[in-house]
């Protein structure tokens, strides 16, 4: 669906895109990271909207640096910002955008009124968008993307400004996007967490650069790590602590983890086969405890970052 290769785009003071090389194919794929890494920018040059300064790129086999018109009538696009006409109703700017993508009247008119009901705005389709909550303008704005039947949507930054249920919504709209007519996604996203249930696969850029690229099964494959949760009694208040040393006597060191979520009542070990769940489960009972979870933990994709981060204080570490 798209192929980049050593990409570039240098404004006079920043690289927003730093020799980026990525291939996305076929279904829903998450660009994700921080403000500032480059997303926006690549979909402006994937669209032909914005000159790259170095590399190629292709969408749908078309180069972008020539066949942009071609590109945009096979590809919606969402804009990050606000960008819609207050005093218009859905339909009608909708119609507008069909029409402005080449579709003839009625079509345009029976493709608004669909494309409208898929992203729940039937109802209110003939309300002026200025008086519009933020999540019904984001609809609005899939909903112009999607009109014209594309084969692929770039969908920029689409849950900002939305609540956790409102986002929810959202990313469950954008996967049904795929599944329901069959349209490739590409979707940004600052928020790291939300993509892991939505994407089948997922692409890290940070500081223009490519960090990973894989699918999202592969982000967040289970790890060896035994995450273990026990509870506290009146001879061990802190059953916690009671557990560790007991695994420490036998031998079985747990991990330091003071900066995660629940540090203090969770252990953390590293599992060695089927023997280690037995001698957890012998000595949370022989203690008298009882075990609330014993999970093996997974990869977040949060952690790629982290490890660039590590990565990053090393070198500067190294160099001075
Ligand atoms: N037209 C421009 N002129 C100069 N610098 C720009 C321009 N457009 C983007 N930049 C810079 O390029 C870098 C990448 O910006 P870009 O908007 O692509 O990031 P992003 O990942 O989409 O982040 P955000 O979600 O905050 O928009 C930023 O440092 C930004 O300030």
């Amino acid at each position: 669906m798209i192929a980049t290769e050593s990409l570039s785009k240098r404004f006079p003071r920043v690289t927003a895109l730093d020799r980026l090389s990525v291939d996305v194919g076929p279904g829903v794929t998450g660009l994700v990271g921080a403000n500032g890494a480059g997303k926006s920018t690549l979909i402006k040059i994937l669209l032909g909207l914005s000159p790259a300064t170095e590399g190629r790129a292709e969408v749908l086999g078309l180069d972008v640096a020539t066949k942009g018109g071609a590109i945009r009538e096979r590809v919606g696009y969402m804009p990050e910002h606000d960008c819609l006409p207050p005093d218009v109703s859905a339909t009608e700017f909708v119609v507008h955008m069909a029409r402005m993508s080449g579709l003839p009247p009625a079509a345009a008119r029976e493709r608004t009124a669909d494309t409208l009901r898929h992203v729940g705005l039937y109802e209110e389709r003939y309300r002026p968008i200025g008086g519009y909550s933020t999540g019904m303008k984001q609809r609005v704005k899939l909903a112009q993307a999607l009109v014209h039947d594309p084969q692929l949507v770039f969908l920029d930054e689409p849950t900002n400004g939305l609540d956790p249920v409102g986002r929810d919504e959202m990313l469950g709209l954008i996967r049904r996007v795929h599944t329901d007519f069959g349209i490739s996604v590409l979707v940004t996203s600052h928020l790291l967490g939300e993509l892991e249930r939505t994407c089948d696969h997922v692409v890290v850029v940070d500081g223009g650069k490519l960090l990973r690229s894989s699918s999202t099964r592969d982000f967040t494959q289970t790890t060896t790590t035994l995450a273990i949760e026990v509870t506290d009694t009146d001879e061990h208040p802190d059953g916690t602590s009671a557990v560790r040393d007991a695994l420490l006597e036998r031998g079985v060191t747990t991990h330091d983890c003071s900066g995660l979520p629940g540090a203090g009542h969770i252990l953390l070990l590293t599992a060695e086969g089927e023997q280690t769940y037995d001698l957890v489960r012998d000595v949370v009972a022989g203690l008298g405890l009882g075990l609330v979870r014993m999970e093996q933990r997974r990869h977040q994709i949060a952690e790629v970052f982290k490890d660039s981060d590590e990565q990053r204080k090393e070198a500067i570490g190294h160099g001075g």
